[in-house]
């Protein structure tokens, strides 16, 4: 079985202002007794700005962009330092892989990411991931870790995700707040209730609370891979959870497996929105028909050629994601235009299809 942990800041600080190496430990303890159980593990670890932070002493937090970058870039080098020297208890080596969202938007980074994590695998070592905070600013990035693990979860073709964080799975209510608030073991399918469960933006330390990971199970699980999020302080909580035993919330996979490249045109948080007409939806529903611009009602953000777009039939409902063949400066122009009317709209043509069907999921 191939299974990536994400372990958020609040787990590595136990709540706490620093690294919380004992509580590191006795995770690495449970990557390696995976291990050599026969299981794969890939690590998306957080806590590099943190890290920087108690490295330097706790400045003031001014929290600009910059300062952010800097701590980032401090703390990483000491984060992978403590797993690389904590590992070695165990005789696990380690390997540092730094992503940031054009790794997953560009197919040939995505392939090579894909293959250097395969090699680690194969040779036993454990792949140790984070954001490369030092080099992405705002619009360039995942944002947050646990879309981030989603996103490593449908590179590696996971077969299970586990979500580490402090609270012991997803309540009724953000715990901090609701004191009667219960725990949700599972969750079948993510809808407008399940969304609305998801209380603030987590603890100070963490970024994102519950809404992220709800955003991450349903990434993930819409690709094939079921999702445990369950409490970083529970004993054994990442063996537990291999092993199938009730712990934390288990969001219950969507479907059958998705080809490697349908998980990567779902592998993007996809901001531009294409609004279709009955007839494109229903040919694409039934007829798995690429989509042309005469089907084309309206565009909605801004987006690039090649980047995921999602399609809305009439009623609303999102129903494929699918990457876009024009950017949407251009689609506006060819909005409802037959195929052989797109040269003389543009000055230039690039292909009858607006998305087309191999570039296509249905949702
Ligand atoms: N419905 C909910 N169930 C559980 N926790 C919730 C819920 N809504 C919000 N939260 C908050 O999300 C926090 C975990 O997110 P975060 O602080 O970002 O942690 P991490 O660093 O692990 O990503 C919890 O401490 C909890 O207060
Ligand atoms: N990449 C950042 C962590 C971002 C993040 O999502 O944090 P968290 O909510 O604690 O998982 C860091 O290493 O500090």
């Amino acid at each position: 079985m191939r299974v990536v942990l994400k372990l958020g800041t609040s787990v590595l600080t136990g709540g706490s202002d620093r690294l919380d190496r004992p509580r590191m430990v006795d995770l690495v303890r449970q990557i390696a007794a995976l291990q050599s159980g026969g299981h794969q593990v890939i690590l998306v670890t957080s806590a590099a700005v943190l890290a920087g932070w108690e490295a330097l002493g706790f400045p003031p937090r001014t929290r600009t962009v910059a300062e952010k970058q800097l701590l980032a870039a401090v703390g990483q080098g000491v984060l992978m330092h403590t797993y690389a020297t904590l590992a070695e208890i165990y005789g696990l080596k380690v390997a540092q892989v730094l992503l940031t969202a054009a790794d997953f938007r560009d197919r040939t980074r995505y392939l090579n990411a894909r293959t250097t994590l395969d090699s680690c695998l194969a040779r036993g070592v454990l792949p140790i991931i984070n954001e490369n905070d030092a080099v992405a600013t705002a619009q360039l990035k995942v944002g947050d870790n646990d879309t981030l693990s989603a996103f490593v979860a449908n590179l590696a073709e996971a077969d299970l995700l586990v979500i580490l964080t402090d609270a012991p799975g997803l309540y009724t209510a953000d715990p901090r707040t609701h004191p009667d608030a219960v725990l949700i073991p599972e969750v079948s399918s993510i809808d407008a209730s399940v969304w609305a469960l998801a209380g603030g933006a987590g603890s100070h330390r963490g970024t994102g609370g519950m809404h992220t990971k709800i955003q991450a199970a349903e990434i993930a699980t819409r690709a094939g891979t079921p999702v445990i999020v369950a409490p970083g302080d529970a004993e054994n909580a990442l063996l537990r959870a291999a092993a199938g035993e009730a712990i934390g919330t288990r969001f219950v996979a969507g479907g059958s497996r998705l080809e490697a490249r349908k998980r990567w045109i779902l592998a993007e948080i996809a901001s531009g929105r294409v609004l279709l007409d009955e007839g494109a939806a229903s040919a694409l529903r039934q007829r798995g028909s690429s989509l042309l611009a005469v089907g084309v009602r309206g565009v909605e953000g801004d987006f690039e050629r090649g980047h995921t777009v999602r399609l809305f039939a009439p009623s609303g409902e999102e129903i494929a994601r699918g990457l876009t063949r024009y950017r949407s400066a251009d689609l506006r122009r060819i909005v409802g235009l037959r195929s052989s009317a797109i040269e003389a709209a543009l000055g230039f043509n690039q292909g009858p299809e607006v998305v087309h069907r191999d570039d296509l999921v249905l949702l």
